[in-house]
């Protein structure tokens, strides 16, 4: 079979005499092989794929494999697909349904001569994730390599387009993942699917689902109708509005294990055990403790979590390798950690649901879910990853004692069986004060740990099934300190929650902010804990700030992170200087690390009482002469005469020389005209100064605005300014949204203009001045912006 991986083909070309001969020979074939297809028998069981009307090719390509024995679905669904039926394949995880569609599509196409270029496109395979289309892709290459003339290809992305529509426009069979193919159905001109004629959906119900729905409804349209479908999961199911979408002709409901006890291998034990959220990372560390030698799968909810917990296990040196893997690492180095950890045999791989479903890693002993899936489906395709193919396996699923009735109804009514463990408590090892040291000593961690900590409360703020995911039931403050951090991130929600958060506007800890709220422009009541955390935070949020001007992406070792830190020290110290043991929390102005040891009593020269010295504030004040002055007697202010004698600025005069002078009545009128007078120079003089001084300063302005025009005339035009300014603010701003997780993921702000565009020296020094003092979270933002001018 001819390869076309991401678009570089690979043919296996015999020479053109032997390909004619070749060619005739399979002619032969199908007419025979189509005979015997006809005569198949529905009801029959068939055992062993020698019993099965196959091709050469095929039969050989099984053979080279070590397939002989059919499945259940297999024996099941190959025949009805072989006769052109559609089918609806439901069977457990690891029962083998890769082969029961690949084989009626090499075969359906084999008998159709569906082959060479000018055949066009005879099936399209679509997979909900780049891993498993790669996976579907090796299987078929691998049983389709005796002899089979089709070529077929990789369409997942992360490769140049143009490679990838060269390739395109010549495969018969196109394994591929719904947005690229979409792309190119739409855009690749001489992709012809006018001949294709089979559809394949593997995790169907996947596809089918609300995130897939716009791209595999444009697929859907491209495709001629009179297709042959098939749909195939674990999860399977008959719904009439999918049916009908996909314009199925009398659909074969295949679903083997339906009427078995429970809906997940027989080999698999299923466990789970009771763990608050606070205590799950120590029970997860335990548990790796406990089982270095076993090969381990852990489910996180979100990849931030994955890259979190990843780091700080990593440090803690676990003794087993770790590895992780999440939807926002780049395809070569998810391809590089799947095939490591296929090849591992002992190891541990922190992963979101980009690997639930589908992927055959070899032997994996253990599938430990960390945290609650979204729904029962969830948990069968992540315990699914284990016991595959007759083999053994173990699951475990922690559940916070909120979860456990929710869940275990939502498991009991997918037949799902699973008893409750304990953890032994010799066993339980408690990583926290470890955890806090770690993020204590390392911005980056923290950062990472903020992260990991908002975005898993935004998972749970956004699950459906609230009988088991209810927010308020949660210890998020002692889940935040379970990560190591120093108090319980706020946490911003989208508007459209706004309905939402208002019934949980009393939830314990009151850290989410109400963004309803917040819309109105209320200031929500910051307290002490709040103040500290968001000075606390001021290195991080500003190395976060630093990252969007980087061209940095979401797999960026943290460690390498560290090392480009180093180079930025300087500039960060400037704003927020660590103290002198290192510890970029301690720092001086947070109110909880103010108190002293004992009060003591200070006198200061001038002042009118002593001063009680009862925090590291007030003694700080000690060593500044100008806040001294404050407290200090102000003086009284005297006058001097020619002979050197002080006076008081108004002293009482003599009341005998007073009335020597005339009457007092004509005294005052005379000091009245004589001061009116007085004034009425001063105030032609001042006039006329302040009439100078307004003139010089025109000029001044003036002056300055024909230098800037000046400059502006080589400069960029100057109307940018404001847009870059106010985009790259915009984007700043969101430290605390992530959600998509995209924040530190995806910073793409031009690095050039911003330093050119973002602030001049004027403004620098005033803004400098302004500087000094952070009060508030948008005084740190832009504190933390104006480190990047
Ligand atoms: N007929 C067979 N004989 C021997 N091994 C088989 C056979 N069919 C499949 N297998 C093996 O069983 C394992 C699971 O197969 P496969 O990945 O197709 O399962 P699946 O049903 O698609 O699982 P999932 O629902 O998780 O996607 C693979 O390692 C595969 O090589």
């Amino acid at each position: 079979m001819a390869s076309a991986v991401h678009g570089r083909t690979r043919p296996a070309k015999p020479k053109k005499q032997e390909r004619n001969q070749k060619r005739k020979r399979d002619d032969v074939d199908a007419e025979k092989l189509e005979e015997a297809v006809s005569e198949l028998d529905l009801k029959a069981t068939y055992a062993s794929f020698t019993a099965l009307p196959l091709s050469a090719p095929t039969t050989a390509g099984l053979k080279a494999a070590n397939f002989t024995k059919l499945t259940d679905i297999q024996s099941k669904a190959i025949p009805l697909a072989l006769k052109g039926h559609d089918i609806l394949g439901a069977a457990k995880t690891g029962s083998g349904k890769t082969l029961a569609f690949l084989i009626p599509v090499l075969e359906n196409l084999y008998r159709a001569q569906c082959v060479g270029a000018d055949a066009g496109l005879g099936a399209m395979i679509i997979s909900p994730t780049r891993e498993l289309a790669i996976q579907i892709f090796e299987i078929l290459r691998t049983i389709g390599r005796k002899g089979h003339m089709f070529a077929a290809g990789l369409v997942i992305g992360g490769k140049s387009l143009q490679e990838e529509q060269d390739a395109l426009i010549r495969m018969n069979i196109v394994v591929c993942t719904p947005g690229r193919i979409l792309q190119h159905l739409s855009q690749t001109a001489g992709f012809n699917v006018d001949n294709m004629k089979m559809l394949v959906l593997d995790e169907a119900d996947r596809i089918l689902d609300m995130g897939f729905k716009r791209d595999l409804d444009a697929i859907v349209d491209y495709l001629p109708p009179d297709r042959q479908t098939l749909l195939f999961s674990a999860t399977q199911t008959k719904k009439v509005s999918d049916l009908a979408r996909l314009s199925l002709r009398d659909p074969e409901y295949v679903a083997v294990h339906e009427s078995a006890a429970s809906a997940t291998p027989k080999t698999l034990q299923q466990n789970y055990v009771i763990t608050p959220l606070p205590d799950k990372l120590d029970t997860l560390w335990s548990f790796i403790q406990s089982s270095k030698k076993s090969k381990i799968m852990v489910f996180f909810s979100s990849g931030k979590q994955v890259r979190f917990v990843y780091e700080s296990f990593r440090h803690m040196q676990p003794g087993i390798p770790l590895l992780h893997l999440h939807g926002r690492q780049k395809q070569a180095a998810r391809l590089e950690i799947t095939d490591k950890f296929s090849k591992a045999k002992a190891s541990c791989l922190f992963a979101t649901d980009v690997v639930a479903r589908g992927l055959d890693f070899p032997a994996v002993d253990w599938v430990v879910q960390v945290d609650c899936p979204e729904d029962s489906d969830t948990y069968i395709h992540r315990v699914g990853r284990t016991a595959r193919y007759e083999r053994d396996g173990r699951a475990v699923l922690f559940l916070d004692p909120s979860e456990e009735e929710g869940m275990l109804e939502r498991l009991e009514q997918k037949k799902v069986p699973i008893e409750k463990i304990n953890v032994r408590t010799k066993k339980q090892q408690n990583i926290k004060e470890q955890m806090q040291n770690m993020c204590f000593q390392d911005p980056q961690l923290k950062y990472l740990g903020q992260k990991a900590f908002s975005t898993y409360v935004r998972s749970i703020h956004v699950q459906k099934d609230k009988d088991i995911f209810k927010l308020e039931n949660y210890d998020l403050e002692g889940y935040a300190s379970s990560l190591g951090l120093p108090g319980a991130p706020r946490i911003k929600f989208l508007k459209a929650d706004a309905d939402e958060l208002k019934k949980r506007k009393n939830a314990p800890g009151e850290i989410l902010s109400d963004s309803e709220g917040d819309a109105k422009g209320k200031k929500a009541v910051r307290t002490k804990t709040d103040r500290m955390f968001e000075r606390q935070n001021q290195d991080v949020l500003a190395e976060h700030y630093a990252k969007m001007i980087r061209d940095d992406k979401d797999d960026v070792d943290i460690n390498k992170l560290d090392g480009e830190q180093e180079a930025d020290d300087d500039l960060f110290d400037v704003k927020r200087r660590i103290p002198a043991d290192g510890s970029p929390n301690s720092d001086e102005s947070d109110e909880e690390a103010d108190a002293l040891d004992a009060p003591k009593t200070v006198l200061i020269p001038g002042a009118k009482e002593a001063l009680v010295i009862d925090s590291k504030r007030r003694e700080k004040l000690l060593k500044s002469k100008k806040k001294l002055l404050k407290l200090k007697d102000k003086g009284t202010k005297l006058v001097f005469d020619e002979d050197g004698n002080a006076h008081q600025i108004y002293e009482l005069e003599n009341e005998d020389d007073f009335r020597a002078r005339g009457e007092a009545e004509d005294q005052r009128k005379k000091f009245l005209e004589e001061e009116a007078e007085r004034v009425r120079v001063a105030d032609i003089d001042d006039k006329a100064l302040a009439k100078e001084k307004r003139r010089a300063k025109k000029e001044k302005r003036k002056e300055r605005d024909r230098e800037a025009n000046e400059e502006n005339a080589v400069d960029e035009p100057n109307e940018d300014r404001e847009d870059l300014m106010a985009n790259f603010l915009a984007d700043a701003q969101d430290v605390s949204e992530d959600d998509d997780d995209q924040s530190d993921d995806d910073e793409s702000v031009p690095h050039k203009k911003q330093k050119k565009w973002f602030e001049n020296d004027k403004a620098k020094e005033r803004t400098e001045e302004k500087e000094t003092e952070i009060e508030t979270f948008d005084d740190l933002e832009a504190a933390a912006a104006r480190l990047l001018g």
